[in-house]
């Protein structure tokens, strides 16, 4: 059975279950239970801590996993674990931060101070880059309270909305340190049996049309048949456009794949150029 990590709590555990379950895998869980079988699908989940997962895979602990971009850069383990797919969520940045109304108002004036952060690997390898001493100070947690409580000058820590920093009365410094989001992932160096490695590429195929689907939608519209060149330009799909003949003579119908994203500008200009009667339809399930 494939051995496949997921993250038991913390932001990245319910878009995973998620994600997993549209990709159609059975995670069920026994209240409180560390493990899940999936016996249709040949995969046994192992629930684990998403740093936990980010140290071990490259190790060959596990086959795969889903964790953060960002743990693996703050664990050291980036250079024996092979990154497979950016999975969408987890998405957040890495700052420095201080008070808003205190003394330090550049990373440059982070020189000699002490950085609250859980990642000091991070942290020390951003003074280098930048050419400041810093001392790190680790919590696991809760970093925005260190300023305040005296435990440290500045911060280095995960920002996604800025709310945690906003409310602790600081401000990012500089730009950000690392961007990151959730990926699976496997050891770069661990040789995996056939019927392993089989399982991996099913997993792969099938969490890759989830998030296909969730980025693509399904355009259809009618256009005379003088638009068509112009019209499939702006839709032109991701092989190529389907077009169809219509009853009514001079007009054809167009069907492609248009990136979520770009659904209403899409519909603006195929609008202007005369295209009639566009419909969107979500995907439920594909592969590209
Ligand atoms: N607020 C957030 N928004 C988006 N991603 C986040 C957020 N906080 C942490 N992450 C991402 O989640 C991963 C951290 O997962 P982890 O389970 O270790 O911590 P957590 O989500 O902060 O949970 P907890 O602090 O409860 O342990 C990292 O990749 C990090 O970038
Ligand atoms: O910019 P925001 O949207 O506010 O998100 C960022 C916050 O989210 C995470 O905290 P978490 O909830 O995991 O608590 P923690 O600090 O105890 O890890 C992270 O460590 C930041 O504190
Ligand atoms: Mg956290």
């Amino acid at each position: 059975m494939l051995r496949v990590a997921v993250p038991n709590k913390g932001s990245l555990h319910g878009p995973t279950t998620q994600l997993l379950d549209e990709a159609g895998y059975r995670l069920h869980r026994e209240h409180r239970a560390l493990f899940a079988e999936d016996r249709a699908n040949n995969v046994r989940f192992i629930f684990w801590r998403a740093g936990d997962i980010a140290r071990n895979v490259g190790a060959g602990v596990l086959d795969v996993g889903i964790t953060g971009q960002d743990l693996l850069a703050g664990t050291g383990t980036a250079s024996s674990t092979e990154e497979l797919l950016p999975l969408g969520f987890g998405n957040s940045e890495f700052y420095f931060a201080a008070a808003a109304d205190g003394p330090i108002s550049s990373v440059a004036d982070l020189d000699g101070k002490r950085v609250a952060t859980s990642f000091p690997r991070l942290v020390e390898q951003a003074a280098q880059r930048y050419g400041i001493e810093v001392r790190t100070v680790e919590l696991d947690g809760a970093v925005e309270t260190a300023v305040e409580l005296g435990l440290a000058e500045a911060i280095a820590d995960v920002v996604e909305t800025g709310s945690s920093l906003r409310a602790a009365g600081l401000v990012t410094l500089g730009e950000p340190i690392l961007r990151s989001q959730a990926v699976l992932v496997r050891g770069s160096e661990t040789a995996l049996t056939e019927e392993r490695e089989q399982a991996v590429q099913v997993l792969l195929q099938r969490l890759r049309g989830v998030l296909d689907a969730r980025s693509f939608v399904v355009m259809d519209y009618n256009c005379p048949e003088s638009a068509l060149e112009t019209a499939t330009a702006i839709t032109p799909g991701k092989e190529s456009p389907t077009v169809s003949n219509l009853a009514e003579p001079g007009l054809v119908a167009v069907r492609s794949m248009v990136p979520r994203a770009d659904v209403q500008n899409v519909m603006d200009r195929l609008a202007e150029v005369g295209a009639t009667e566009i419909l969107v339809t979500r995907l439920e399930a594909c592969r590209l």
